[in-house]
């Protein structure tokens, strides 16, 4: 079968593309690209955005694997592709054959959006769906739908090309358990050839150096650093597989991923650096920008539930952006986590400093960029190792256990039957670490590991400056909270660029900013483009109503200081110029702010600020919902409660004056119920029918009018 000249004379053509913000999309579209080229189809697999690799037309059958992001939103790397479909015209399409698999999570409001708006269009624009769309959840677990939606692509597609040959000689996809297993013993089989074959040796403990140098001269630093730096031991995750026993055949194992990455060695002198020291290889979708520190304040006292920091990052260069954009950070992984991982992978400190290249056919694409890097950047920064596990990944590590228990524990979460310990070991969010320490035995190829880790993520965060203030072009604010937490048995967990900053900034305490004695590092910052518009509106005149709780208000930072900038400037305008003389609040419409915090004193953000404002005149209302104090005078729970309390007023402001509506913070909890407040404010004032003010508000959102920026 697979991969079998003779059985498989010729094959049609099957392209797969794929739309992915976190690597999911990703990984399921290679899977199904390598099972394609297995039963003997053409295949190719590009990101969306490269579509203009492919005629459309002239391709068989298109599948597409697309998640959604943001609030509804297409991944980054299928904004061009976006782009290009709006601007075709007609029914262009009418030859392309296409099938959707979409990723999602009923968690956020827009379950699958992308899947279904790009079902939408291609309709629109002539081309035929061979095979019923599926929407998988992340809620409930991808595989519940992505597997069986695979295993009956197959026989969808051998409708679609009943001439080729190729696809009879296949089994059927319909197999019996006892087919199954025969099946999944050959490509067991042929994946362990080819691993053999394939798979990259460990470095060599020395290498030797073409041009007489040390090869560790250039990263004399970075050994220092090391040496600082002590390994992480990880944690053993305690589950409980007492029901183990009771399942004699394990179902719906996921395939494992194919074996495409090799390393090779190269001299340590060859690896480059942009300096102040970031790998060339990391890829921003912006001009990459090397801010300093310029200042940090702790805007919590230590007895708040949680830690919330600002800081502010300069940088020499001017940079064009607007009020409620947002900006990315590159955070490497922790150190000690990385030390720890090369460790239990018995990479040396010099092999984990030596330069190599990744290559091979068809590898992820965060790694094709990978020519010339150490390991140990590598593994700081181009995998995750923080993300929970998948289930394709838990299943590659029983393959590599050499212990029959641990291989048993593992096959077992990887299949149908162990979801429950699935779910729990997940919950755990353990690192890659503790999955080598809970399984000691596994001991698997370095570069099957690279592969098959998801890809490093930036961190993105709303900018909280104006352009318009001092050196506003050359420095971004931003606050966050720092994401460290404790789980049951001592376990210490933390997010991988809150953390680090803080410490990176030496943790000041809750108090006045500090400008002086902050770090001297650069840190890789770049501009997220901004494709929802969460800006305010060009026309000063118009209200605005901003609701957002916690560090969700961080983008109203950004507008109020705008707009005291904006005020400032047109009053001394109207100080110059003699015309007749109008008062300021002519030039500039109302801005209500609801922000919520849990204790007045704890962690009310930004409270100087706020309060300035609303003296100033700048902010309208200040509308101010406190979750865990008593008796505040003119106070709600929530932030949807002060809303309801100002119905009246937010439909005048709404009905009569033209506002834009924005929401920043929570999609899950406060997104949903912010959106049912509204419905209910113009079922109440607006005289609505509950479902005529969803779809109205579904038009607002069309018309960026009702704009919500969520996480
Ligand atoms: C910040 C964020 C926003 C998301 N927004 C949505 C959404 O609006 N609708 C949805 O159905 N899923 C949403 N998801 C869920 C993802 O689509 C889902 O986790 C998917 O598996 C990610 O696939 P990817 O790794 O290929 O991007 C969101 C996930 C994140 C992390």
């Amino acid at each position: 079968m697979a991969g079998n000249e003779n059985t498989v004379p010729q094959a049609d053509h099957l392209t797969v593309f794929f739309a992915s913000q976190t690597g999911n999309a990703e990984s399921i579209s290679r899977n199904i690209y390598e099972q394609a080229q297995e039963r003997g189809f053409k295949s190719f697999h590009y990101a969306l955005n490269d579509h203009a690799k492919v005629d459309w037309d002239k391709e068989d059958c298109l599948v597409f694997v697309v998640s959604t992001t943001g609030d509804g939103d297409p991944p980054d790397n299928s904004t061009k592709f976006w782009r290009h479909l709006r601007k075709l015209k007609g029914v262009g399409l009418t030859k392309a054959k296409y099938t959707i698999l979409g990723l999602g999570d009923t968690n956020y409001d827009n379950f699958c959006q992308t899947a279904k708006r790009l079902d939408t269009r291609l309709q629109e624009l002539g081309a035929s769906s061979f095979y019923p769309r599926g929407l998988a959840d992340d809620a409930t677990g991808l595989e519940e739908t992505v597997d069986p939606w695979i295993k009956n692509l197959w026989p969808a597609l051998a409708h679609q090309v009943i001439s080729t040959p190729a696809i009879h000689d296949l089994p059927q996809p319909h197999l019996t358990s006892e087919e199954e297993k025969v099946v999944k013993d050959i490509i067991f089989k042929q994946e362990q050839d080819r691993k053999q074959s394939a798979s990259p040796k460990l470095l060599p403990k020395t290498a030797p150096a073409a041009n007489g140098r040390d090869p560790i001269e250039n990263t004399i630093d970075d050994l220092k650093n090391l040496a600082l730096t002590p390994p992480a031991i990880g944690y053993k995750i305690d589950i409980d597989f007492s029901t183990m026993a009771n399942h004699a055949n394990l179902t719906a194992l996921p395939r494992v991923p194919n074996a495409n990455l090799q390393i090779a060695d190269l001299e340590a002198d060859t690896v480059s650096r942009i300096p102040g020291s970031i790998p060339a290889f990391i890829q921003t979708p912006s001009k990459l920008l090397m801010a300093t520190v310029n200042k940090v304040q702790c805007l919590t006292p230590s007895d708040a539930l949680k830690r919330t920091i600002a800081v502010e990052f300069g940088f020499e260069d001017d940079v064009e952006y607007a009020p409620g954009d947002a900006f990315g950070i590159w955070a490497p992984n922790n150190e000690a986590l990385v030390r720890g991982v090369l460790s239990a992978l018995n990479v040396s400190d010099t092999a984990a400093m030596k330069a190599v290249r990744l290559h091979g056919e068809g590898i992820p694409s965060h790694l094709q960029s990978v020519q010339s890097a150490t390991l140990l950047d590598i593994f700081r920064y181009a995998v995750d190792l923080t993300s929970p596990p998948k289930k394709a990944n838990i299943r590659l590590y029983a393959e590599h256990a050499s212990d029959l228990a641990d291989k048993q524990k593992l096959m077992f979460m990887a299949s149908k039957q162990g979801a429950d310990q699935f779910n729990a070991f997940r919950a755990q969010s353990p690192t890659f670490l503790d999955i080598m320490h809970t399984f000691p035995s596994i001991n698997i190829p370095l570069a099957r590991i690279i592969e098959t880790l998801p890809p490093m993520q930036p961190r993105y965060y709303s900018i909280t400056s104006s352009p318009m203030s001092k050196n506003g072009h050359r420095r971004w604010s931003c606050a966050f909270n720092v994401v460290t937490y404790d789980l049951s048995g001592g376990v210490h967990r933390r997010g991988v660029c809150t953390p680090w900053l803080d410490e990176l900034a030496g943790q000041v305490p809750f108090g006045k900013a500090v400008t002086t004695g902050l770090t001297t590092q650069r840190l890789p910052v770049f501009l997220k483009p901004n494709e929802t518009r969460f800006n305010l509106p060009s026309d000063t005149t118009k209200p605005v109503i901003m609701i957002g709780p916690g560090t969700g208000v961080a983008p109203f930072m950004g507008f109020l200081e705008h707009r005291a900038e904006q005020r400032l400037i047109k009053k001394r305008l109207v100080n110059i110029g003699s015309g007749p003389r109008q008062h300021l609040d002519d030039h500039f419409g109302d801005m209500w702010l609801f922000f919520g915090c849990r204790h007045r004193e704890r962690d009310w953000l930004f409270r100087e600020q706020m309060e300035t404002y609303k003296r100033d005149g700048v902010l309208t209302e200040l509308q101010l919902a406190v979750s865990r104090e008593e008796n505040v005078p003119n106070s709600a729970k929530y932030v949807q409660d002060m809303m309801r309390n100002q119905g009246k007023s937010i439909w005048n402001l709404i009905h009569k004056k033209g506002a834009t509506i924005y929401v920043c913070g929570d999609a899950k909890g406060m997104a949903k119920a912010v959106h049912d407040e509204l419905v209910s404010i113009l079922v109440d004032h607006g005289g609505y029918e509950k479902m005529a003010a969803i779809m109205e508000l579904n038009t607002w959102a069309q018309e960026k009018r009702y704009l919500r920026d969520l996480v």
